[in-house]
Order: C-alpha cells, then structure tokens, then sequence
C-alpha cells in the first residue's frame, strides 16, 4: 500500500513503487489511479517546482479560501525537512507541527490537505523541491506562521543562527498571533 497514515488526519506520507535496475530507477511520481485506488480525489491544477541553498527555511505559508491547497510534495535532488502544521480549528492535531525528512534519496512524498501551513528547511548542499497544488496561486490570500515559533518548536535540522528566509517569512506571526484557521471535514 503506497500510503502511510500519520497522526495528522489526512497528512499521508506516499511512496511510489520504484523500479531499480543495472540503467538506474524508474518510478511513476504521480497516477491519478493510485490515488483513486484509495478513494484520494485530488484535482491539482498547478506544479510548483524551487531550489534552494543550504540553510535554506521557506513558510511557514498558506493560502486562505477559496485558495486553499492540498499539496503533494516531493524532492527532485538534495534533502529537506518538511514541516506542516495544522490549522484547521476542530481537528485533533489542531496547532500541532509535524516534521519528515524528503529526499531525492528517499523518494517519499508528503500530501498535504488544506488547512495547513508549510514549510521546508534544506539540510543538503541545494535541494529542488517539485509540488504539486490543487488550487491556483492567489498572492492576495497568502498567510503565515512564524517559522521559530518557540510553541512550534520544530527542529528544521539546520543552524538557525544564520537561516536564509525571505522578508515576507521574518514577519510571519507566531501561531498563538494567527489570526486565521480553517474548517476540518474529518
Ligand atoms: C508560491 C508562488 C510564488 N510565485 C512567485 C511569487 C514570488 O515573486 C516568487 C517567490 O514566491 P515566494 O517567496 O512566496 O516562494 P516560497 O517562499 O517558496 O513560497 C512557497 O513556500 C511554501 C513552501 C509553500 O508551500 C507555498 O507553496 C509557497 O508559499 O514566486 C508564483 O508565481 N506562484 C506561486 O505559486
């Protein structure tokens, strides 16, 4: 079975069956029927792909309704620590972050629903990290969780004296200071 549950209702981590021989690897990253398979109907719309140095943090980010996104998230070279937190106000993990080492080593995938905030450190020398989205970047609706919230306290595996963030993710309010959440559907 491809997907493992987390904790998080609806965080699975997937893992594609890779095909290894004398030439190198083959595997299918995404298959719609694979998904189906698992009663997972997901229509993503847009593809998202970055690089990054090490040290990198980008998030703790999310788009408000009606942009809100799943994620199905995957590391094309290098290594990240994926972090996520959920937002939705009546789920059990509410507030809480979860954390999983994505590699291009690895090959797992982390799918993401709506409701969270995330975000990646890179603890290799680049990482390029490709995901896939299931509704349309809408700048206007962009929110954030500061990344070093001390509730959070997530460990991006990555020296923080001298983290690589954007102006726009110095700022983020901590989760305590958030002023938005989303709706669980179980
Ligand atoms: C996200 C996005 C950005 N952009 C443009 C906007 C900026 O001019 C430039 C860099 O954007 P930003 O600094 O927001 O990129 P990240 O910090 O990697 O943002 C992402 O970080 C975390 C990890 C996420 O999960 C989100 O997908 C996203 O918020 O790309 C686009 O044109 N389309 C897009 O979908």
């Amino acid at each position: 079975m491809p997907f493992t549950k987390t904790q998080f209702p609806g965080l699975l981590i997937f893992e594609p069956k890779v095909f290894g021989d004398n030439r190198g690897y083959f595997f299918e990253s995404y298959n719609q029927k694979v998904f189906l398979e698992e009663k997972i109907e997901i229509d993503f719309v847009q593809d998202n792909q970055a690089s990054s140095t090490f040290g990198v943090i980008r998030g703790l980010h999310y788009q408000l309704e009606p942009y809100t996104q799943t994620k199905l998230i995957r590391v094309l070279s290098g290594s990240i620590i994926d972090a996520v937190v959920d937002l939705r106000k009546n789920s059990p993990t509410y507030g809480k972050a979860y954390t999983i080492e994505l590699s291009a080593e690895n090959k797992k995938q982390l799918l993401v629903p709506r409701g969270f905030a995330h975000g990646y450190s890179v603890i290799s020398e680049t990482a390029e990290v490709f995901y896939k989205c299931d509704a349309f970047y809408n700048k206007e609706s962009e929110g954030g969780v500061a990344w070093n919230d001390p509730l959070l306290n997530i460990d991006w595996r990555i020296p923080t004296e001298n983290v690589k963030v954007s102006e726009k993710d110095s700022i983020y309010p901590s989760l305590e200071n958030c002023k938005h959440n989303f709706e669980f559907n179980g």
